[in-house]
């Protein structure tokens, strides 16, 4: 029973939880630029290359000791052994009795057949030529629309795991991306979404992949249905739909009654989590859109990234570094929010499929062993991308009342061949760490102002707002390029980040019950919505405001 802790090891964690606690106290306010000053390697030991990634997380309130007791945490909360389970293909995900096995969708057939066996490796392959193979007649022209038409535009219907991670990467990738076909993703259940999309397009030229793992989640149907009408209303009859529309699911039946053919179908396992799942068949959209041999690619950084995170040491492990690092703050330094900020346009919609990744994997309060949580567990995470961020709430950042930690990512090298916009967006990312760690005294602020000719009586007044405590932390991450295999490194990155911060909480990273009773309250509403009338027995706000939209939906 690798899930249960033995009371020896949960001793020792409370034991090293009181140490860190202790050692937060005396030494997490102390200037970062003392550890620096005392340490002339500080960056070369706080920093290291994986997977083709570069992590500098130097500019942290942290000194050789708090990282060691951070590793001695990560140690006694047993991750040495439930990262094995994770790779194993143990039933990790208790509440729902299933493996978390996405490891094995990037890996060599040889290195998945450890854990899913050989058939199952074989399935995977075979799943991954099928999509391959269409995606090639997809992009080539070879499939055709009903009316014999090239398809000119692909849009996917799925929301949450079944469309962040592939609208995502699609956007990183855009550089090598095809012409045409052109990706859309709808995802939400306001018309307006499906709306806006559909009216630049034409259905003859139109394909759709109806996304969703399960194939019962009310938003993807319903667009789903709606798309279904749409192409129907142009002329296309009952049996043209097969030339328009293809399912990814786990669900055969559901898709079958949906009215997709099983050759229409391309399926993966209920193993994959939907927030972990874009290295399935998920990631359909993307091989349409970069190429069957762009997606191994992807699939091969993410690998990489895997094998470090499985075999190197703690101390030298990129994944459990940003990890303990995040754990640092935010339970020894009651953080309560977390940024990340990619200097990359490209990287525009990462800050959104890390608010599912990290939010919904580990958003949780009771632990694993049904006990309700003494510590806290996953902060915010927000973001948007630099500079933008600087011109909005970067003010918050170097001179809010809250310590946010943030993480800068940023790829050396452009897409494009606008060198003088890449030499600045990279100085703005790495002065911003900068300046958040020095900030600016307010000597230094009034030396100044008295430099530029200002009375005493206005220096007085302005000196305080214009200084900077700083000692702000941040992390930053380079990449080489934003090419599909840095890219799935990155990813499976923060991955593997959020399943260590899961061992250390305690927290299953794998079921999402917090979503489940908005769903089933909507459901209800709903219902009472379409009959036109309010139940009794319900709250005063609720049924206020249902009866509100009902008068002017007159
Ligand atoms: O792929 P599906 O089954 O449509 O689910 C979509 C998303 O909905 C959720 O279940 C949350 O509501 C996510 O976990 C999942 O990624």
């Amino acid at each position: 029973m690798i899930f249960e802790t033995h009371p020896p090891l949960r001793a020792h964690r409370a034991a090293v939880w009181q140490s860190l606690r202790e050692h937060f106290a005396a030494t997490g306010s102390a200037p970062m630029s003392a550890l620096f000053d005392a340490d002339a390697q500080r960056f070369e030991r706080f920093s290291l290359e994986a997977a083709g990634l570069f992590l500098d997380y130097s500019k942290n309130r942290l000194d050789e000791r708090a990282l060691s007791l951070l590793i001695a945490l990560a140690d006694a909360s047993g991750l040495p052994a439930k990262r094995a389970a994770l790779f194993d293909g143990a039933t990790i995900n208790l509440t729902e009795g299933r493996a978390a096995l996405h490891t094995a969708l990037r890996a060599p057939a040889a290195i998945a057949a450890e854990s899913v066996g050989e058939p199952g490796a074989a399935e995977i392959a075979a799943v991954r030529a099928r999509c391959a193979d269409f995606a090639g007649r997809v992009r080539s022209g070879a499939w055709r629309g009903h009316t014999g038409e090239r398809i000119t535009d692909v849009v996917n219907l799925g929301i949450g795991g079944s469309d962040l991670g592939p609208r995502m990467v699609v956007d990183a990738l855009r550089p090598f991306c095809v012409e045409l076909p052109r990706l859309h993703f709808v995802a939400n259940i306001d018309g307006a979404e499906l709306d806006d999309v559909l009216q630049r397009l034409d259905p003859a030229t139109t394909l759709f992949i109806v996304a969703s793992k399960t194939f019962t989640t009310i938003e993807t149907l319903t667009n789903a249905r709606s798309a279904r009408r749409w192409l129907l209303a142009s002329g296309a009859s009952q049996a043209d739909v097969a030339r328009h529309f293809v399912a990814v699911s786990t669900n055969a039946q559901a898709v079958a009654e949906f009215g997709i053919a099983a050759e229409n179908m391309f399926g993966f396992w209920d193993w994959v989590g939907g927030r972990y799942s874009l290295w399935s068949a998920i990631g359909l959209p993307i091989m349409i859109a970069i190429g069957p041999a762009r997606f191994d690619e992807l699939l091969a950084g993410a690998h990489a990234m895997d094998e470090h995170f499985r075999h190197a040491p703690a101390h030298a492990n990129m994944p459990v570094l940003l990890a303990l690092v995040g754990i640092w703050y935010r339970n020894f330094g009651a953080t309560a929010s977390h940024a990340v900020i990619p200097y990359s346009q490209h990287l525009q919609r990462l800050p959104a499929y890390l608010q599912q990744l990290e939010m919904e994997s580990n958003g949780k309060s009771v632990s694993i062993d049904g006990e309700v949580l003494a510590h806290a567990s996953c902060p915010v995470v927000w973001g948007e991308p630099g500079t933008n961020g600087q011109h909005a709430f970067f003010q918050l950042l170097h001179q809010g009342s809250d310590l946010i930690p943030i993480d800068f990512i940023a790829a050396v090298e452009a897409s494009h061949g606008l060198h003088e916009h890449q030499r600045l967006l990279l100085a703005n990312c790495i002065a911003q760490g900068s300046a958040l760690m020095h900030g600016k005294d307010e000597g230094t602020v009034r030396t100044e102002l008295a430099a530029q000719g200002l009375d005493a009586n206005t220096i007085e007044r302005v000196a305080r707002h214009r200084g900077f405590a700083g000692n702000r932390p941040s992390n930053t991450l380079l990449l080489k390029k934003l090419d599909p295999p840095a890219l799935g490194a990155l990813i499976a990155l923060y991955e593997h980040k959020v399943f260590v911060q899961s061992v250390v909480w305690n927290v299953n990273a794998f079921d999402q019950f917090g979503v489940e009773l908005g769903k089933v309250v909507a459901r209800r509403i709903d219902d009472a919505l379409r009959a036109g009338s309010v139940p009794q027995g319900l709250d005063g706000s609720t049924s206020g405001l249902m009866a509100r939209v009902l008068e002017r939906q007159g």
